[in-house]
């Protein structure tokens, strides 16, 4: 499809799964009565909270709540891509941090592990340690949709911008960036970053975001869409909410033919 309705929940979860998932159905249902073909959901939709409740909540995919959003893309008949969720794999000691795009049938269609995980220590800001917790993954994901091809990352992978040129070269058209980024670094970096991401790689941009107190850090909120010339096409105020805007996969086209920088690349030259 060429032309198509996107939207983007923005959520404040916490440790009650329950709640969580109650808001996010409430947000999903919202989201394609304003005619939402494309719906994301942030990073670790279904819990936020301490490694033990991490561990606790964490679930298998296919499990208990890509079953249950997959009931909400079969009845909405959407693509619904579920933010992220804690991946337990039985035998192993550490998490997985997942995102799963399920098709209009409710059907997994493509999962991805975060393969960047938030280790740092930042002066005055978050100090956080993911691999205490998480495993990475090491697998680039395109999903091919009957509404686009659409690129997979989580959260902090947008500051490597070498998974996204990969994504672009290998046919993506949007990249869903589903976050829970922190207020400290977000309020500098998170806009930015998600234009340039969209500018470099003449891409659709959507990211569904956090927003509210974590127990590590406040998360920045601000869910985002931008389009691929980097205009900001929807934003979410600081409340929980849906935004929506329109993909023109048209537009997409016209402005990689005008500036072919995808084409113009000099891979002979670039050497690390
Ligand atoms: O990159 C950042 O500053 C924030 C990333 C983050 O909060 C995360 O990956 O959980």
């Amino acid at each position: 499809m060429k032309q198509f309705i996107a939207a983007a929940v923005q959520v404040d979860s916490g440790n009650d799964k329950k709640e969580n998932l109650r808001k996010v159905e409430q947000f999903i249902d919202e989201a394609a009565g304003r005619g939402a073909k494309l719906i994301g959901l942030p990073e670790l939709v279904n819990f936020i909270g301490d490694p033990a409740g991490q561990f606790a909540n964490a679930e298998l995919i296919p499990g208990p709540t890509i079953e249950r959003l997959g009931k909400k893309a079969r009845q909405h008949q959407v693509w619904l891509h579920c933010g992220s969720i804690g991946e337990i794999i039985p035998g192993e000691k550490k998490l997985y941090n997942t995102t799963v795009l399920l098709s209009p049938q409710g059907e997994i269609a493509a999962q991805y592990r975060k393969m960047h995980l938030y280790d740092v220590q930042v002066t005055n800001g978050p100090s956080a340690m993911e691999s205490d917790t998480k495993k990475p993954g090491n697998q680039i994901v395109v999903a091919d949709t009957d509404l686009a091809q659409i690129g997979l990352s989580i959260c902090y992978d947008l500051r490597f911008p070498e998974i996204y040129r990969i994504m672009a070269l290998q046919g993506a058209e949007i990249f869903l960036i589903p976050a829970s980024f922190t207020l400290f670094t977000g309020k500098d970096h998170w806009e930015p970053l998600l234009r340039a991401r969209a500018i470099e790689n003449q891409s659709y941009v959507i990211a569904p975001a956090q927003i509210g107190v974590k127990p590590k850090f406040p998360a920045y909120g601000k869910s985002l869409m931008v389009d691929p010339w980097g205009n900001v096409i929807a934003k979410s105020s600081d409340k929980e909410g849906v935004i929506t805007a329109e993909i023109d996969l048209d537009l997409l086209y016209r402005i990689r033919q005008e500036i072919p920088c995808l084409k113009n690349r000099r891979p002979d030259c670039y050497h690390e």
